[in-house]
């Protein structure tokens, strides 16, 4: 799949495309149903399935507090998207600049001149341009005039359960995973690099492979269950923190995770953290020795659900025997 990084990326040689325009977190059930139709109709027309989407997510820049918990970062959703046979991902820059463009100009300039749309597929309540001026009954107009077709995600759904970002973020809040895994077509799970902390976890026997969230905000905190896909792609069994860290008064909210059955380097590793039960909210603790108690207690508590998780599966993916 190739990815265009901004509007000033797209060249003559990407006009011409069948395109969803949206935020697609998660790309979860009902998402895939509307990329299935995108790649269907590209097939049917020659040309590349395309979707863009905007970084930050426009509730981001406009109302960052109130902007929902992102269920997958900029790079998950990429790769999520990836998994879906998608041709082309454009991502915008999305800022002041890019949302004071008038509607009128961004179909014009943008879907028109620059990437030659054929067919074009959006939610019926899609708003875009200054002042948010710009709506699907403007965007059918300008395809009758200029000849693209425009349809309504709507038509796409097909599930009997509604779908949603939304409803994914509540089962992940209750803790209920089975039900978020069967929103989003997959196990919830959270990717990307270990990178360097501050060597504090070795020191009390849990080394702690550390993995930004790259978010404004997390659908999950807490101590968790987890199991993990390392580079070599096996699955090991750990116990997670995700949250500040206010006993080490940390400051920015971060994914840490033990491996029960791992001793080795993990610096630069892409990890896969697939939380399955949730076990504590975070707290803060008198000292470091209190917290390292409760971290023994986590990890057996992790080993025992995981252990029965794994024998009601009759499965034996504990301990990398995948
Ligand atoms: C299972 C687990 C539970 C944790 N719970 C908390 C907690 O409740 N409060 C807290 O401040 N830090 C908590 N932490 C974070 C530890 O403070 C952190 O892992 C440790 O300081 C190591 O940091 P480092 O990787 O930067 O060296 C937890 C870590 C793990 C692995
Ligand atoms: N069982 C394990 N679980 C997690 N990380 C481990 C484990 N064994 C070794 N490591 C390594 O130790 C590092 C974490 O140790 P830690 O002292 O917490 O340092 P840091 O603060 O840099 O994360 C991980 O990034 C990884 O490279």
């Amino acid at each position: 799949m190739q990815l265009i990084r901004g509007i000033h990326n797209i060249r003559a040689q990407h006009r011409g495309c069948v395109l969803t325009i949206g935020n697609f977190d998660g790309v979860h059930l009902g998402h895939q149903a509307v990329l299935a139709q995108v790649k269907s109709q590209a097939l049917a027309r020659g040309v590349p399935a395309t979707v863009m989407t905007f970084e930050p997510q426009p509730q981001e820049l406009f109302q960052p507090d109130r902007a929902p918990a992102r269920l997958t970062n900029f790079r998950e959703k990429h790769l999520a998207l990836r998994a879906q046979d998608i041709d082309r991902h454009i991502v915008i820059e999305f800022n002041r600049k890019f949302a004071n463009l008038p509607a009128r100009t961004f179909i014009d300039e943008v879907l028109v001149k620059q990437l030659g749309v054929e067919f074009l597929v959006v939610g019926d309540d899609f708003r875009f341009g200054h002042g948010r001026e710009g709506d699907f009954a403007m965007l059918q107009r300008a395809g009758a005039e200029l000849g693209f077709e425009v349809v309504d995600t709507h038509s796409y759904r097909q599930q009997q359960q509604r779908v949603s970002s939304t409803a994914i973020r509540e089962a992940l809040k209750t803790g209920d995973f089975a039900q978020a895994a069967a929103m989003l077509g997959r196990p919830y799970a959270f990717e990307g690099r270990v990178t360097h902390g501050e060597k504090k976890g070795r020191t009390i026997g849990f080394p702690t492979a550390n993995i930004q969230l790259k978010r404004l905000h997390s659908p999950l905190q807490g101590v968790f269950a987890v199991q993990v896909q390392s580079n070599d792609g096996k699955m090991h069994a750990g116990v997670a923190n995700i949250g500040r860290r206010p006993t080490l008064n940390g400051e920015r909210m971060q994914l840490e995770v033990h491996l029960f059955d791992y001793a080795g380097d993990l610096y630069g590793q892409q990890l896969k953290v697939v939380p399955t039960h949730f076990i504590r909210a975070e707290q803060k603790f008198a000292d470091f020795a209190e917290l390292k108690q409760q971290i023994v207690a986590d990890a057996e508590k992790a080993k025992t659900l995981l252990v029965a998780r794994s024998s009601a599966a009759g499965d034996s993916e504990l301990n990398g025997r995948s």
